[in-house]
């Protein structure tokens, strides 16, 4: 049980390290968490209600997950493979399709989200 307890606080350290190397060095994590700011600013602003907070929290969680597990993918492909390699270049396109697919759906939100707000309110 202890080992357990202890392994689990270990891959926990592990994780925020990981999180803390990606806001530190990828410039894609770090556009996604000045736009997760600015709208987190915007629902502030414009009073959004709790199930809008949850909707683009959860969208702010996927891109960003998204975006690290994209990250992950391109360097263990640099790793395994540096040079040019058609095969490479398909699987980096088709970990930021990924990322393309939480981007829209993300997109889709924020518009249904403040679209209303912006355009409707008196
Ligand atoms: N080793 C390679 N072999 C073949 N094609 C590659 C290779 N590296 C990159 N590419 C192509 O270039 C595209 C961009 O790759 P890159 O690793 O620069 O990703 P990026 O999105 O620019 O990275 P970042 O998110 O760090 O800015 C890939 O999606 C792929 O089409």
């Amino acid at each position: 049980m202890y080992d357990f307890i202890t392994g689990r606080i270990r891959g926990g350290g592990y994780a925020i390290k990981g999180a803390w190397l990606l806001i530190k060095h990828e410039h894609s994590i770090q556009l996604q968490l000045i736009l997760a700011i600015l709208v987190t600013v915007a629902g502030f602003y414009f009073d959004i209600t709790a199930t809008e907070w949850m909707f683009q929290l959860l969208s702010i969680g996927l891109v960003m997950c998204c975006e690290g597990l994209n990250t992950a993918a391109e360097k263990i492909a640099d790793f395994i493979h540096p040079d040019y390699h058609t095969k490479i270049g398909q699987i980096k396109d088709v970990a930021a399709g990924a990322v393309f697919f939480a981007a829209v759906i993300a997109v889709i939100i924020g518009v249904i989200i403040y679209f209303p707000y912006i355009f409707y309110t008196v």
